[in-house]
């Protein structure tokens, strides 16, 4: 069924576990989200982000919503990394049921402003929202947050910004980054700093730029022929950890990514007389619903629809 982001996730807080948020860009990759999903029991999130929505447009969401209103397990779709409030307007019309208001970037006083006015008009419609506070490093949809201007989230804050705008969850930045790079060894998550804010903000907490770029993905997909330099991400300990301590959404998009890339890689280069679209993007879709399985069993929302 086709819920809004609060009913998935003011429960995965309260049980102590967490639900994956998965990118999705095609018909594939939401299949595998959505039919992974309903396997496991698990409820589950589908986000698109602006360029996702530029890329497919209604008929990408349209493809969500149906999954979703069919599905046996709640669903949300949800605006990834919306930068503005006539974006999460937009989204709200598109169908979504969970909006981002990403103003993170902004200096407090304008990120409360931002989010505050998403904040109304989302409940306004029964729509929950997702705002963020401190910056991730790496890059965001549509802004280059380089280290040095990369800051964590101050717990402190955090309770002001909470009871200023009324967002529903609060992405905060705790060391993790996007896409496939996220540090040297075993990537920094700054555990402490989730729990003291845990401790102080009772709302769902959101963990981005969480791709765990498993070396056994990044193997297959080098020997498939894709070029990727030493590639790390979070690990799964440090996910199962943050979810004890009030992390309930979890962003993967990066190993979702390199897993499609990976397997349409395999198909043309083992077959390459192979132009059948099914069997180009069928074993692609199956590497995809290994990567969501995976996850959702890290995060513990397997059997809790
Ligand atoms: O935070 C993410 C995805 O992060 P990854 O690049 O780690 O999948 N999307 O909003
Ligand atoms: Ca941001
Ligand atoms: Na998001
Ligand atoms: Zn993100």
């Amino acid at each position: 069924m086709l819920v809004t982001g609060n009913d998935i996730l003011i429960p995965a807080r309260a049980g102590k576990y967490a639900v994956g948020a998965f990118n999705t860009n095609n018909m594939e990759i939401t299949q595998a989200i959505i039919h992974t999903a309903e396997k496991l029991r698990s409820p589950v999130m589908v986000q698109m982000s602006e360029g996702a929505i530029k890329y497919g447009g209604q008929d990408l969401a349209d493809i969500v919503i149906d999954l979703a209103q069919r599905s046996t397990v709640p669903v949300a779709l949800h605006l990834d990394h919306g930068s503005s409030y006539d974006s999460a307007l937009k989204a709200i019309k598109m169908g979504f049921t969970s909006v981002m208001i990403d103003a993170s970037h902004y200096p407090f006083e304008e990120n409360v402003h931002e989010t505050r006015r998403v904040v109304e008009a989302a409940h306004a419609m029964g729509i929950s929202v997702e705002a963020e506070l401190g910056r991730l490093g790496g890059i965001e949809e549509h802004v280059v947050v380089d280290e040095k201007d990369a800051f964590l989230t101050d717990p402190e804050e955090a309770v002001k910004f909470v009871e200023e705008t009324g967002t529903d969850y609060l992405a905060i930045a705790i060391g993790t980054s996007h896409g496939a790079y996220k540090g040297k060894g075993r990537p920094f998550i700054d555990l402490a700093r989730i729990k003291r804010i845990s401790e102080l903000v009772s709302i769902p907490l959101v963990a981005h730029g969480s791709s765990g770029v498993p070396a056994e993905l990044v193997q297959r997909f080098r020997d498939a022929g894709g070029e990727i330099g030493d590639a790390v991400g979070i690990a799964d300990e440090d996910l199962q950890q943050a979810a004890q301590y009030g992390i309930a959404k979890v962003n993967v998009d990066t190993d979702l990514r390199l897993a499609m890339t990976t397997g349409v890689r395999e198909v043309l280069k083992k077959n390459p007389k192979e132009f059948d679209p099914r069997k180009i993007f069928g074993p692609a879709r199956d590497l995809m619903s290994q990567v969501v399985e995976h996850k959702m069993r890290v995060l513990g929302s397997v059997g809790k629809a």
